[in-house]
């Protein structure tokens, strides 16, 4: 049988991190983020829908999504990501849901859905349980502008446009504090894999 774990967390709270690690022990790993830019690519059905609603603008050179001028945009105005997300959360979710059927399929024994809005797009009725990683939003905030080269104001907003972490953690059923050294944090993943059977 496949277990399917969430991952979630807000933006830069190290999800990929902990995905990573449960990869190295044999866990599959479907990327909420990759499936979001697979569904939007060049040509596809959600770039059409995306350039309907935001025009050409948003689009480079090449015809690819500017994904850049469309953060901005969607970042600072809650209606618009609200209507980015009702195009690209239908296509995401019939993605997914190819995605787990063919890991059953192989007979997966982990599968991590990792994904950033886990509990505001309703992805964590795929999962058997939810783990949750957790900073404080200030540290969030720090690990965001040095990973991404954002200023403050570009970081908060991106971090404010989420769920709190407090609502985050009260709904998750595996909290792992990711707030000192990694290897702290990877000893927490290392007890669940242990207390589940699946190392
Ligand atoms: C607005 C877009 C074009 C910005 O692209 P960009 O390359 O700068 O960011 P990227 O896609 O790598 O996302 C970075 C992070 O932003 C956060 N984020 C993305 N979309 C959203 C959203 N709709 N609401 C809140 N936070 C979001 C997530 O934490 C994500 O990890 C892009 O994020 C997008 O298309 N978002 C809508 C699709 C979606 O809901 N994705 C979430 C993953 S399931
Ligand atoms: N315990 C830690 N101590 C210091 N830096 C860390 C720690 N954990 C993660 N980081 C760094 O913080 C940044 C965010 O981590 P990571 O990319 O894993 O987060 P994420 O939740 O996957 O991000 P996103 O939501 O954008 O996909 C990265 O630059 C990573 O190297």
């Amino acid at each position: 049988m496949t277990y399917i774990l969430g991952l979630t967390g807000g933006i830069a709270s190290g999800k990929s991190t902990v995905s990573h690690f449960l990869k190295k022990y044999g866990a599959r790993i479907i990327d909420g983020d990759l499936v979001a830019r697979e569904v939007v690519q060049k040509k596809s059905v959600g770039l059409k829908q995306i350039v309907s609603i935001f025009g050409e603008d948003y689009l480079t050179n090449s015809g690819e999504l500017n994904r850049k001028k469309l953060g901005n945009l969607v970042f600072n105005n809650k209606e618009m990501l609200n209507q980015l997300t009702d195009i690209t959360s239908p296509l995401i979710h019939k993605r997914i849901e190819e995605l787990i059927d063919e890991a059953k399929v192989i007979k997966c024994r982990l599968l991590v859905l990792d994904n950033p809005l886990l509990f505001e797009g309703n992805y964590e009725k795929y999962c058997d349980s939810v783990m949750c990683v957790c900073v404080p939003q200030e540290l969030q905030v720090k690990r965001l502008m040095s990973r991404d080269g954002y200023d403050k104001t570009q970081a908060r907003q991106r971090v404010l446009s989420q769920m709190s972490n407090e609502e985050r953690c009260a709904l998750a059923d595996v909290l792992i504090d990711n707030s000192k050294q990694v290897e702290e944090t990877l000893k927490q993943v290392l007890k669940w894999l242990v207390t589940m059977n699946l190392v």
